[in-house]
Parts: structure tokens; sequence; C-alpha cells
């Protein structure tokens, strides 16, 4: 199934389904597969529910990035992700997977962490078992939590959703690869399984042969494919992903790398020709209208507003 975008809440087509009840079950069916561009903010966001994917993903990266302007070295708080993952979610209907990293702390934080997840409208989360001096699974000396505290962060994850009767997809990332191999990473994720995570990622994966073999050794239990370009993964399209059974792609930096280059190369210029020559779809009414101008004119119409008549 390869799902059409979700209208926004705006919509007058009725009340959507629930963002997680939908990937639950875009999950649950062994025909659906899910392209996900990461995104890191509002703007981001937007553009990519304008071009219409089935999913989003929230990279931790990109959010550590562009709120803090710092890199993935685990510096994201809790509080920094929740208020990202909230504004992305309050702005469509189409499932939002976000990067949870460690949880944030012990059973009972992550717990809060999940409920705060939940409450902020996240149809996704991965939690991943790296400490808390954590870094993006693509750099080198990477440590993992022991198998005791590991078990532990998935199970209060699991238990926090039951509490809350939510829908919520639990991803379970082991970053375990890189230290312990491969056999040991497959033992974490079984324990995540176990502990009744909907969906695996092993990440790091580092040729395609292993990325055949962990969807077969965990078949038929749902898995993720983190494509970060210039890591350590070889880079593979959407067919292939499909073709070897992966059941959802993330591109972390699908937003974040063009926004790089194309916000370096106009600053480049204006700082060279003394001016920025942007053409029309980039002035005022262009960029509003990807941030749901007319929507929200029509909002104010429909409750008897005036103040926006003539925009
Ligand atoms: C997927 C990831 O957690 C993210 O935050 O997007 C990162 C991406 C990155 O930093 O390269 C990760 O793979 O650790």
């Amino acid at each position: 199934m390869e799902s059409e975008p979700v209208p926004l809440l705006t919509s007058t087509d009725g009340p959507p389904e629930h963002p997680a009840a939908r990937l639950r079950r875009m999950i649950e069916d062994p025909n659906a597969f899910i392209l996900a561009p990461g995104v890191y903010d509002g703007f981001s966001a937007r553009v990519a529910l304008g071009v219409g994917f089935e999913a989003l993903y929230m990279t931790g990266a990109g959010t550590t990035a562009s709120r803090l302007g710092r890199a993935d070295l685990g510096l994201a708080s809790l509080p920094d992700m929740v208020a990202n993952a909230s504004t992305l979610a309050s702005l469509s209907s189409t499932p939002l997977l976000a990067d949870m990293d460690t949880g944030y702390g012990g059973p009972v934080a992550v717990a809060r962490s999940t409920e705060a997840y939940i409450r902020a409208g996240v149809a996704g989360l991965h939690i991943e078992d790296q400490v808390a001096e954590k870094r993006c699974g693509h750099l080198g000396g990477k440590r993992v939590v022991g198998m005791g505290e590991w078990r532990a962060r998935v199970r209060a994850c699991v238990a926090a959703r039951r509490r809350a009767g939510s829908d919520i997809v639990i991803v379970a990332r082991t970053d375990a690869l890189q230290l312990l191999g491969y056999q040991s990473a497959v033992e974490r994720l079984r324990v995540a399984r176990e502990e009744g995570a909907d969906m695996g990622f092993l990440e790091g994966v580092r040729n395609e042969g292993e990325m055949r073999q962990i969807v077969a050794d965990m078949f038929p239990w749902p898995m993720v494919l983190n494509m970060v370009e210039h890591g350590v993964t070889p880079r593979v399209g959407r067919k292939k992903a499909r073709s070897i059974g992966f059941r959802m792609v993330i591109w972390p930096f699908a937003t974040l790398g063009p926004a790089y280059l194309a916000m370096r190369e106009g600053l480049e210029g204006l700082k060279r020709e003394g001016e920025v020559r942007l053409p029309v779809e980039c002035g005022p009414r262009g960029i509003f209208e990807v941030c749901g101008l007319e929507e929200d004119i029509r909002v104010d119409e429909e409750a008897g507003g005036e103040a926006f008549r003539g925009v």
C-alpha cells in the first residue's frame, strides 16, 4: 500500500483516524511500505506534507541542529524534543515517527517521556540502548547499556503506553552492532520484541547482507531501515529496501541536507552580490501558503471572522 497523503486537520472531510492508529495499521499490513523523510521543524514538515508522504520522521539530529545549533551528542533534552514533536504532530494527521533517543533516564523517566510523546500527538517513537552520553549512530565510540537496563527501558515504554490506552507505535533501536557485534544486536531486538515493542531498528547496518539477515532473523516482526547517507550504511533506494523486506525507511537528512546547501548558497550569493534574488514562490504569500495561509483564512471566515478578508 502506498497510501495517499493524509489531509490536514482543518480539512472538512470529517475527523481523521488517529495518526497512531493509522501508523499501527500500516505496520500491521504486510503489504504496506512507508517512506518517511526526516523533518526538523515546522517549516520542513510543511514542505514534506506539501509533497505528500505516508509518514514523517522527526530526526533527533535535525532537532538538535535546528533548535540548539549543536551536533547529535545527546544534548537535546526531553522538553526540546517534545516541543518539536508537538509542533510537527499538530500540523497534520500524517503519522509522525519521532526519535526519543535513550528515553532520557531510568524507567520512571522513560515512562514520563513516553506519556509526553503520546500527549504531543506522536504516532510512533523510537527508543535505543545507547548510554546517556549518546551520539549519532553513525559516529564511532558508541557504548550501550546492559541487557537488563535495555529490557527495563522497553518495558517502561510499553507499560506507559498501556496505562495511557494509546496506540503509539514503539520502535526498538539497538546500537549494539558497532561494539558488540551482530548476534548481541539481534538478541537485544528479540528482548525488545518480547517486551512488546512493535518494530525493530538495527542502527548502523553495514552492508546489504546484514540488511537481509536482520529482516530474516526478526521476520515477521517489521523492521525500519535508517538511511543516513555517508554514514556506515550503504545507500539503498525505496525499491531495494522494500524488496529486502524492510517495512519502513527513514531518511533523517532529507530536509536538513538540502536546506543546508540551499541556505549556504543563498547566503554566499548575498555576501558576494550584495542582494538576494528569489523566485516569486519565495515571496511572503508563497512561503505563507506553504504554511497553511489559505486554510487559516478559511477557518477564520467559517467562524464568522473578518480580520483576514482581503489578505
Ligand atoms: C536517526 C537519527 O537518530 C536521527 O536523529 O535522525 C540519527 C541520524 C544521524 O545523526 O546521522 C542516528 O542515526 O543516530
